[in-house]
């Protein structure tokens, strides 16, 4: 008989629900993510990512529901989840006064890599990220595609296998936030890790993509893109977000914001 061998996805995400007070951040979220692919959680300002993301990192506890990282609760296993996880944050969090290669050295050590083996993969990420020539720069000498690019290259120091990144281009001009795109994609296909792409912006989303999208904490639609275009009846997926979460049709452009202020609290 042939054993068949069952991969749990990278990212199971099931009834999950958070509030802030009286206010319901997350309601009843449900969705997967499989192991390698690049998935898109697209969503508003306010539609509960950052939320979403602080519960799978751990930095808030799961109080309804569960989220489970390769099969491993982050509630009941939270070394093996985390130790499978990378992520970078919407806020900067480089340290200016220290170079380039110290704040990756520095957070290698935290992850218990000794100092060759961080130095080897340290200067093999920064020269898939052609920065391998900034390694003793200050960060502050940084513009801040790059010092993007040198959080992501953290988040991966300890060789995970999903990153979630969270509104990665964030205050970037359209060229850097191309790059930086472009930078997770090669990435996701030379390393084979699984990506979960947090964005407010429509254009980021590639016809290839897996997406999740989120609207006032609850997921209106996941899957394929082609999937989520046919089932809505719409053109593209810029028309399929626009009716699913009720907004006048996108238009196209640049990078277009869906709503206008980043980082604006509803
Ligand atoms: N610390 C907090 N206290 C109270 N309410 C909060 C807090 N953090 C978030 N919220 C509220 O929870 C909801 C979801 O916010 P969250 O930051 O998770 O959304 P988001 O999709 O990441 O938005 P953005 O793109 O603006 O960061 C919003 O209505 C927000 O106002």
């Amino acid at each position: 008989m042939v054993q068949i061998e069952w991969e749990p996805p990278a990212l199971d995400v099931s009834g999950v629900s958070h509030s802030y007070g009286q206010k319901k951040a997350l309601d009843g979220v449900s969705f997967t993510i499989a192991p390698g692919r690049f998935t898109v959680l697209l969503g508003l300002n306010g539609a509960g990512k950052t939320t979403l993301f602080s519960l799978v990192s751990h930095l808030y506890d799961t109080r309804e529901g569960s989220i489970r990282i390769f099969g491993n609760d982050i509630r009941h296993a939270s070394g093996e989840a985390l130790r499978r996880l990378g992520i970078v944050f919407q806020a900067r969090t480089l340290d200016l006064d220290l170079s380039v290669g110290q704040n990756l050295a520095y957070h290698a050590a935290l992850h218990g890599i000794g100092r060759g083996e961080a130095m080897a993969r340290i200067r093999t990420l920064l020269g898939q990220i052609d920065m391998a020539d900034r390694l003793h720069d200050k960060a502050r000498s940084l513009s801040g595609g790059q010092m993007r690019r040198v959080e992501i290259v953290r988040a991966l120091l300890h060789e995970p296998s999903l990153l979630l990144l969270d509104e990665a281009t964030v205050g970037l001009d359209i060229r850097s936030r191309a790059d930086i795109l472009a930078t997770i994609r090669a990435l996701v296909e030379a390393n084979g890790i699984g990506v979960l792409w947090a964005t407010h912006l429509i254009d980021e989303v590639d016809d290839k993509d897996e997406v999740v999208i989120l609207d006032k904490g609850r997921v209106l639609a996941a899957g394929p893109v082609a999937a989520i275009v046919r089932q809505t009846g719409s053109a593209d997926i810029r028309q399929a977000f626009a009716s699913l979460s009720g907004l006048a049709p996108i238009p196209s452009g640049g990078g277009t914001p869906v709503l206008p202020a980043v980082g604006a609290r509803r």
